[in-house]
């Protein structure tokens, strides 16, 4: 066991084994030196205090110490946001993903102003006019009001239609009354609604002269400013404990006839004139799902930035845990050192790497639509709907099941909520049911491709990300198997395409035997369902590869080695995991797979001395990390034994329940 201030003699000597330069792979993480510098500059600004630690540990707290420990510390760290990160970031990137990164150093759990920053002022921004942006955004933006996202209800979730709350203009008092009129259209589930929020985003009904224009979205505020109290005709609280997202104070709202006045509707996409006439300003209907798709966006960043925490910390664990014994009497090996567990863990880095590259593609590709829609051309809003909607369906469930892995491969410390892995996962496992659950997404990107293969059928030219389409289309044959990665991507095309053609076949084959197109449809959404994750897994690996080609342009060679075997590993593991679907789409034969799982073990054994470089490379501050088992020293005993002093259990000899119900008990007769 190494001294206090020691750094774990296995960690070292991993350190000393690895072969490449770290610096240069995080650059490449961060997008640049420049990103890399300017993040190191927010977190020193951010974490200087070290105002994020806790003395009794979160997991330790009740419910409500949780709570009030979580208010404490997000105040603590919003003032360094507002008074000194805002003017480093500028207001347009201050919900930039370093600014995310950094407060998790605060917050092992949520803060009850994430909803507040990640969706309540980006709605405003894109759903406001100048007007009205004028109005709140510098109160939001400066906390002096602080705001959540109440679309979800108890009864709706994902079918945002079917929402009940209404929202009826009233001309006479040029007011909006908002009305709960069941109770499965209560608000439900909103972040930073229960406790802490004084004002939300509504999502509702609107009705003017007689007519319902369906969901509209209205700014509300719900408490008084100074007391905090509901005002009346409001019904606020906590929905109660749950999973993960336990500081969030994710909360209930109903509403008893409860007046706004007129502006506080959301009016960049449609507006209510103070007659009542409604008039639609937007060239497309799902304008309103705005912050939906932006933070679809975020989401793949948040995968990639969760896992690639997780697999430190278990990474590093690795290194330094030693069980049993290959040969008798033999020295323990590092769990590091058995293939098994670098099957569990290398891919992890690779898809922490992968899912990075396609968050900055997908970012850069948000960014060209919004100035594309500015200029009023809505042409691609639709591909940019597909492709978030499922690239976030694949990366949060790829995510939650590479954090479940981690977790495994540190046996039953990862158990323990001191090595952060099961916050991870709680929090991960969410983001694949909110903001549109898996199958839901990938169904709404099964639209877009079912669309596309009938544009390609009729000969049209399609969309870049389904251009693949226009080449499968004539291909009656199975595509040519070859083993290398521009292969392995144009194999997965094939399968995505094969897919795809299948449904429309399915679906047409089942109309002609008398059902409609709806039922058509329903009746064909497993293969759907399948359809879309193909084609998503086909434009990850395709963006991995290529991102990685050309960001190691200029590195040196034993990063680009070091690079190119785990993104061939990433290749080769979804290869071998897709290889039925492999055989059936392509000339692939069971040689192959067997030279391909020969392939992958290799890998595995070129990576190996590079593992703790690697996650060393995403460069996360202890601070950030937050877990007994993956600090930088590998101190990992050692913070286990400090962390059981902290434990409030432990703080007596005796627990009080002793006297109280033990000992009778043991003394009572049978
Ligand atoms: C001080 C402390 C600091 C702490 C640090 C803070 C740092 C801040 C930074 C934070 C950064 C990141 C973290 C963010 C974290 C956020 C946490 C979020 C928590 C959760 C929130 C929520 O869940 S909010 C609720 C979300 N709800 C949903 O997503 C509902 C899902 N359902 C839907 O989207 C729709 O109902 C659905 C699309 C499924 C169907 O809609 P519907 O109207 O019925 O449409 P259809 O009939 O099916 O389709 C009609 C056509 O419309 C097309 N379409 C649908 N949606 C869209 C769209 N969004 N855009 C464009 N087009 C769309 C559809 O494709 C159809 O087209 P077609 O041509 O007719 O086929
Ligand atoms: C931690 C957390 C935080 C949240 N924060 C917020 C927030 O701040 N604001 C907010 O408004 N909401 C929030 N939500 C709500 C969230 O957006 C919804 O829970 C999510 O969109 C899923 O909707 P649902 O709960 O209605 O699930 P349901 O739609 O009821 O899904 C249940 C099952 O039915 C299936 N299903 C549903 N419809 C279909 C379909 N058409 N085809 C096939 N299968 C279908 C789903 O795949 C799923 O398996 C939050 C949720 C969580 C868990």
């Amino acid at each position: 066991m190494s001294s206090k201030k020691e750094i774990n003699e296995d960690l070292v000597n991993e350190r000393r084994k690895c072969n490449f330069n770290i610096q240069e792979v995080t650059h490449i993480i961060d997008g640049g030196v420049e990103n890399t510098l300017q993040r190191k500059k927010i977190e020193d600004v951010a974490l200087n205090g070290g105002a994020s630690l806790d003395d009794v540990p979160e997991e330790c707290m009740n419910l409500r110490e949780r709570y009030e420990n979580a208010l404490r510390k997000s105040c603590v760290y919003a003032n360094i946001l507002r008074n000194e990160l805002l003017e480093i970031t500028g207001i347009e990137n201050f919900g930039t993903p370093v600014i995310r990164r950094t407060g998790d150093a605060f917050f092992k759990d949520i803060s009850p102003f994430m909803l507040h920053l990640g969706m309540f002022v980006p709605t405003i921004m894109g759903q406001c006019t100048a007007e009205q942006q004028g109005i709140w955004l510098p109160k939001a933006l400066d906390m002096q009001i602080i705001g959540a996202y109440a679309q979800t209800e108890l009864g709706h979730g994902t079918f945002i239609r079917g929402l009940e709350t209404t929202a009826t203009y009233d001309p006479k008092t040029k007011e909006f009354i908002l009305y709960s009129p069941t109770i499965t259209s209560y608000k439900w589930w909103a972040g930073g609604l229960g406790r802490t929020a004084n004002h939300c985003i509504v999502v509702a009904q609107l009705y003017t002269q007689g007519k319902c224009h369906g969901v509209h979205p209205f700014i509300v505020q719900i408490r008084d400013l100074d007391t905090h109290m509901p005002l009346p005709g409001i019904k606020v609280g906590e929905i109660g404990p749950r999973m993960g997202f336990n500081t969030a104070d994710n909360g209930f709202l109903g509403f008893n006839h409860f007046r706004i006045p007129r502006m506080n509707m959301m009016m960049k996409n449609a507006q209510v004139l103070e007659d009542g006439t409604y008039v639609k300003v937007a060239r497309h209907g799902k304008l309103t799902y705005g912050t939906m798709v932006f933070v679809r966006v975020t989401l793949v960043n948040e995968a990639s930035f969760n896992l690639s925490k997780a697999v430190t910390i278990a990474v590093r664990y690795s290194a330094v845990r030693r069980q049993s014994e290959l040969r008798p009497g033999s020295a323990e090996p590092q769990i590091l050192d058995y293939p098994t567990q670098q099957h569990k863990l290398f891919i992890c880095i690779a898809t922490a790497h992968a899912f990075q590259l396609t968050a900055n593609w997908l970012w850069h590709t948000f960014t060209v639509v919004q100035a594309e829609m500015r200029k009023g051309n809505i042409d691609t809003l639709p591909e940019l709907h597909a492709l978030s909607s499922c690239l976030k369906a694949v990366s949060t469930s790829d995510a939650a099941a590479c954090i479940e892995q981690c977790r495994f491969a540190c046996g039953g410390h990862g158990y323990m909520m001191s090595s952060n892995l099961p916050y991870l996962y709680s929090f991960v496992a969410a983001t694949r049911t909110y903001e549109g659950d898996y199958t839901v997404l990938l169904l709404q990107t099964a639209r877009y491709l079912v669309k596309a293969w009938e544009q390609a059928e009729a000969k049209k030219i399609v969309t870049p990300t389904v251009a693949y389409l226009n080449r499968c289309f004539d291909t009656n044959e199975k595509v040519a198997w070859t083993n290398s990665p521009e292969g392995i991507i144009k194999s997965f095309q094939a399968i995505a395409a094969g897919k795809i053609s299948l449904c429309v076949k399915n679906i047409r084959q089942r109309i002609k035997t008398g059902m409609d197109y709806e039922d058509a449809w329903l009746m064909t959404t497993v293969q759907l369902v399948s359809a879309a994750e193909a084609h998503c897994r086909s434009m990850i690996l395709d963006t991995y590869w290529n991102e990685m080609q050309r960001l190691t342009k200029t590195s040196s060679d034993n990063v680009k080695m070091v690079l190119y075997q785990l993104t061939t590993l990433y290749l080769v593991y979804w290869a071998l995991e897709k290889s039925g679907d492999l055989l059936r789409y392509t000339s692939i034969t069971e040689g192959d797979i067997d030279l391909l799982q020969k392939e992958y073990e290799d890998l595995l054994v070129k990576i190996r001395p590079n593992a703790v470089g690697l996650v060393d490379a995403f460069d996360l501050r202890d601070e950030i990390l937050r877990s007994t088992l993956g600090s930088y020293d590998g101190r990992v005993y050692e913070r286990l034994m400090e962390e059981v002093q902290k434990n409030p259990l432990n703080k007596v000899p005796v627990d009080p329940s002793f006297q109280k119900y033990l000992k009778p008990f043991m003394k009572s007769k049978i």
